[in-house]
């Protein structure tokens, strides 16, 4: 961990930021730090960076759930951001999605030792759960262009629901090529938003697209 990422981390703004859950991100924090490159779920670069550029980038997600009681994160991979959401949102159910047995064995331990019950781990592709259940939100970051990411997501997202992703600034270009399948489930236009935490750390784009 660099100072600056730690100085972030344990930053008055950061604890304000969490309120009550901090105590809880923080221990994912730590655990993401000691064990997360060991196991492969983050690359060597990403450990200086884990606050700013993992758990707040993820924590940007959540503002935009609205009301959700029920969300799934599908490609959660190391809980990013799945662990982070079901932290701040202790009241939603939050699904994590993953087909790599190695991740939703850690994704499982981390629910288990951060007493987060309102996770439940889905080990597989999330084409393989369309008509298993459905949410109120499906949250995703890193795992596919928007076009495969709607075929994915949108099956899970109950009429009414919505998809929030986390993508990069290049996103619009993503957009066209996604219609066709935004049509099949009756999306509405996706709305490209500015995520935001705190004072300091690196705004994010944000996709959130409605089915109707
Ligand atoms: C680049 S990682 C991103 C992990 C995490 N979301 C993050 O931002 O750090 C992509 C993840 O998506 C998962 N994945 C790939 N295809 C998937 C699918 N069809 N359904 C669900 N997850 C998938 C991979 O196993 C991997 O863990």
């Amino acid at each position: 961990m660099t100072d600056a990422d730690e100085v972030l981390g344990t930053s008055t703004a950061v604890r304000d930021f969490f309120g009550d859950r901090y105590d809880l991100v923080a221990g994912y924090h730590r655990r993401l730090l000691e064990e997360g490159e060991l196991r492969g779920l983050i690359g060597p670069r990403e450990v200086d960076r884990l606050w700013e550029r993992h758990i707040l980038n993820s924590a940007a997600v959540v503002p935009f759930l609205s009301s959700a009681s029920s969300v799934a994160d599908i490609g959660s991979g190391a809980g990013l951001p799945g662990i982070v959401v079901a932290i701040m949102r202790p009241d939603a159910e939050v699904f994590l999605v993953e087909p790599m047995e190695r991740r939703t064995t850690w994704l499982s331990e981390i629910a288990e030792d951060l007493g987060l019950t309102n996770v439940v781990v889905k080990h597989g592709r999330a084409e393989e759960y369309d008509g298993a259940f459905e949410v109120q939100a499906v949250t995703s970051r890193a795992v596919a262009a928007l076009s495969k990411l709607a075929r994915m997501s949108l099956p899970l997202v109950r009429p009414g629901g919505e998809m929030v992703v986390l993508k990069g600034r290049s996103v619009e270009r993503e957009i066209e090529p996604a219609r066709k399948v935004l049509r099949k489930y009756k999306a509405a236009e996706p709305e490209i938003l500015e995520g935001r935490t705190v004072e300091g750390a690196e705004s994010t784009t944000v996709v959130r697209i409605r089915r109707r």
